[in-house]
């Protein structure tokens, strides 16, 4: 699914997980999903908001590499924004992604991505989950996908906020049991508002 020197490092982060303690990284079933979506969907202005050590950045970068485009990944943890930097070197990846240092909540208001985000990848803090979609809707291309993670395993902490993501206008929205489950938004200008 990628090249060796891409799945070389994957699973060396992949690895993290029985020896890091914050890792909090995606399942492998899941990051592969997102991969292929970010393809299907022929994505190439991805955001991320919560990189930790780079796992689900790595998939990101990747298929977004395929297309030509880049991912913003956002990290407040400095640690975790060198270590990810460091990964997507070491996968030949660098020039397919920037690691933002900082609250993604800050970091949006002052961005300009260069072209509108096509696809967004919400997994920080779930108690701040409104505030990245009221500061990245504007930054929304006409049809962008928005994956939320953790409605499965945070299901009743994410409960408002999915229907509030369903209520929005000009969006179709559903629950993916996948990892951790997730939600998928398809915002598209022409539909229903
Ligand atoms: C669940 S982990 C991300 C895992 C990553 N997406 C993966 O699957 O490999 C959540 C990350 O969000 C970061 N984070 C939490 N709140 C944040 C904020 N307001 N701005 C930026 N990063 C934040 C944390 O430091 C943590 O590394």
């Amino acid at each position: 699914m990628f090249s060796p020197q891409i799945q070389r490092v994957i699973d060396q982060v992949d690895r993290l997980r029985e020896t890091v303690d914050d890792h909090w990284q995606i399942p492998r079933d899941e990051a592969a999903l997102l991969a292929q979506l970010v393809r299907l969907g022929r994505c190439v202005s991805i955001c991320e908001i919560g990189a930790s050590y780079g796992f689900s950045t790595l998939h990101l970068a990747a298929a977004a590499f395929e297309n030509g485009g880049h991912v913003h990944s956002l990290e407040q943890d400095p640690k975790k924004v060198a270590a990810t930097t460091k990964h997507l070197s070491e996968a030949g990846l660098d020039g397919a992604a920037t690691v933002h240092e900082g609250d993604a909540r800050a970091t949006l208001k002052g961005m300009n991505p260069g072209s509108s985000f096509d696809f967004v990848f919400i997994d920080a803090q779930k108690s701040q989950s409104f505030d990245y979609l009221e500061a990245i809707w504007p930054l929304l291309a006409p049809t962008a996908t928005i994956v939320t993670d953790n409605t499965t395993t945070h299901a009743e902490e994410l409960a408002s906020f999915v229907a509030h993501l369903r209520s929005r206008p000009n969006v179709v929205s559903c629950h993916v049991p996948v990892g951790n489950g997730f939600e998928l938004t398809i915002r598209r200008t022409e539909l229903p508002g």
